[in-house]
């Protein structure tokens, strides 16, 4: 998948300028950024949202099609699967875990047995239960599994650890990490967190104030940041690598 030029604008207010990247099946890029840093927005017009921002300028192509921002698109490409921030944003709270799951199978092409991923990324079977009585987590690895047994080739993640405690999201993106290796999808990740994103990309993007700072593989990235913003946010990362080390 690679993104060219694309602007974006809430009203006269430009939200995203000139933002391109490609990832590659197989690849890992990590978005990285600061809150209204618009990486949020960014996610939402690759799926093909016009709200809030409206995606003025640029293209898209994916899986071999060229898809111009400003003729815009309905519904989220095939091939491309999406886990949000917030589990309450993919679950339904009134239909049991179950049902959500089956679902699944009848509007998609997927695979049917959910045990393997299910017992991959620690969760139990889902029984009668509803999503308010799975912890937070559970229901971040419940989207993660639902996204990942459509066999995408494109995931996008936004910020995939927030509900999880460190030892769980190390142990979960690393589960995915290896179902992404096997079955070469691209990975594209959200995250505040430059340590997290070193962990798991191979490519790393900054932005700052709705622009790409700074981008390259990760380790070109950590070792010679060029912009001051990515240079601030390397030497934080160090910080908090010392922290925990000393902790
Ligand atoms: N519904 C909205 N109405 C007006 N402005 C908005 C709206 N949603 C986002 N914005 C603005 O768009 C910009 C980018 O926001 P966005 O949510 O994409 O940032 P972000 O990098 O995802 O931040 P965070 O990490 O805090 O979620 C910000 O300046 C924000 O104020």
């Amino acid at each position: 998948m690679s993104i060219d030029a694309m602007s974006a604008a809430i009203g006269q207010q430009g939200i995203l300028h000139d933002i391109s990247f490609t990832v590659d099946r197989g690849d890992w890029l990590g978005i990285v950024g600061g809150s209204g840093a618009g990486k949020s927005t960014l996610l939402k017009a690759i799926l093909g949202a016009r709200r809030p921002a409206r995606p003025q300028a640029g293209s898209m192509i994916f899986d071999g099609v060229l898809r111009p921002f400003a003729k815009g698109w309905s519904g989220r490409p095939k091939g491309i699967a999406y886990v949000p921030q917030s589990p309450t944003h993919g679950l339904d709270p009134l239909r049991r875990i179950k049902w959500q799951w089956t679902q699944l199978f009848r509007c998609k092409c997927c695979v049917a047995d959910y045990k393997p991923i299910f017992t991959a990324l620690g969760l139990p079977d889902p029984e009668m239960h509803f999503p308010h009585e799975w912890s937070l987590g559970m229901q971040q690895r419940l989207l993660l599994a639902m996204a990942l047994v459509e066999e995408p080739k494109l995931l996008i993640l936004d910020e995939p650890t927030s509900a999880l405690d460190t030892v769980i999201a190390a142990q979960v993106l690393t589960e995915v990490e290896r179902i992404a290796r096997d079955k070469s999808i691209a990975v594209l990740m959200v995250t505040h967190d430059l340590a997290l994103a070193a962990r798991f990309s191979n490519q790393i993007t900054i932005m700052e104030q709705g622009r790409i700072v700074e981008s390259g593989p990760t380790d070109t990235v950590l070792n010679r940041p060029q912009h001051p913003y990515a240079r601030d946010l390397v030497a934080h990362r160090a910080w908090q690598r010392a922290e925990t080390a000393n902790a």
